[in-house]
């Protein structure tokens, strides 16, 4: 059973200089309680991808008429494409889905405490009274570690240090009780150690809630920490899913390689780290046949610049999309 289903996705933004597109024929789904990397490069799509799901693009955005984006609630199936009206959008914004940003305090009103948004929230997307949504915001900031939680309630985002807007972001984003909490960098901008905190924080938060995560990151280290599974992209393109640790320890696509070699290894720091030659092209001037073939090693002739490759299985609920599969 799934909670979320994506699709075809594609979407392209309308610009002075012309259609950019920003994803393309993308195709995912989510269990409840599962976890899922989003990984790539700056500009990849990853989150354009997510704000799909709770229709947060701006009015530039055109969706082609094949996507599809279905949540599964208890309530029954909603089709995300079809919403229009702010009522109906409710569901997937704040509602059923919850977003966390890698900025917290673009997250919060500068000139309202923290408690009163999150109060706020609570009576838009439950029945709750005041009161009650009061003691579940102060219980919530309780749970994710916020010591002196009461105090802290009636406090402005810039009274916090970094790691405790984060948290306090988090207990937000978690006390609707969504079905999908969709977190874009969450731990980016944090020192290390905030980061470790952060990170077991939404593991056990996930045990606890049996929510469905989408963890969007350039880090493929973050992703073998959190995740159940992983999805890589390269402009706009899905081009590998699978398992987490089949994926990290059998990458299929050069890319995922190349995205591998680049990640420093604590036990070899003689080992030189191996960026990905070359720049992501404009997504103006998206490469035709496979996306990634003007900096792939691996080029096997004009199927790859002319043709773009379907998936391929390549293990275990792993499947890639690249010509090299076909070879065998
Ligand atoms: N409102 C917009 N109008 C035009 N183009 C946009 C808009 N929003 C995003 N894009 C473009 O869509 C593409 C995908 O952007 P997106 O932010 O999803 O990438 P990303 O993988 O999340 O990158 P990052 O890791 O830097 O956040 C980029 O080329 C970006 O410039």
């Amino acid at each position: 059973m799934s909670l979320i289903d994506v699709e075809n996705l594609t979407l392209q933004f309308k610009t002075d200089e012309g259609l950019i597109t920003a994803v393309d024929d993308v195709s995912f789904s989510l269990a409840p309680g599962e976890v899922m990397g989003l990984v790539g490069e700056s500009g990849s799509g990853k989150s354009v991808t997510a704000k799909s799901l709770m229709k947060l693009n701006p009015g530039n955005a055109v969706y082609s008429p094949e996507s599809r984006i279905t949540l599964h609630l208890d309530s029954g199936p909603v089709d995300v494409m079809s919403l229009k009206r702010p009522r109906d959008m409710e569901i997937v914004r704040g509602g059923s889905i919850s977003m966390i940003f890698q900025e917290p305090m673009a997250s919060f009103a500068p000139a309202m405490t923290v408690g009163s948004q999150m109060v706020e929230q609570l009576l838009i997307h439950t029945d709750l009274s005041k009161k009650q949504a009061k003691e579940l915001s102060i219980e919530m900031l309780d749970r994710v570690g916020i010591s002196d939680a009461s105090t802290r309630f009636g406090q402005y985002a810039f009274e916090m240090s970094g790691g405790m807007r984060q948290r306090a972001m988090i207990a937000m984003a978690l006390s609707t009780k969504p079905k999908l909490l969709i977190a874009d960098e969450p731990t980016t901008a944090l020192d290390v150690t905030i980061q470790a905190q952060v990170i077991d924080l939404m593991k056990d938060l996930v045990a606890e809630f049996g929510m469905g995560i989408i963890f969007i990151t350039h880090d493929l280290g973050v992703v073998a920490q959190t995740a159940d599974k992983v999805a890589v992209m390269y402009l706009g393109k899905m081009i590998e899913q699978g398992p987490v640790r089949e994926v990290i320890r059998n990458p299929y696509h050069p890319y995922t390689k190349g995205l591998i070699d680049a990640l420093p290894q604590l036990d070899d720091l003689e080992k030189p780290l191996m960026p990905i030659p070359g720049d992501i092209p404009s997504p103006l001037e998206r490469p035709a046949g496979c996306v990634f073939h003007t900096r792939c090693g691996k080029v096997i002739g004009d199927i790859c610049r002319t043709v773009v490759p379907q998936w391929s299985d390549t293990g275990e609920n792993h499947r890639t999309a690249c010509h090299l599969c076909a070879e065998g």
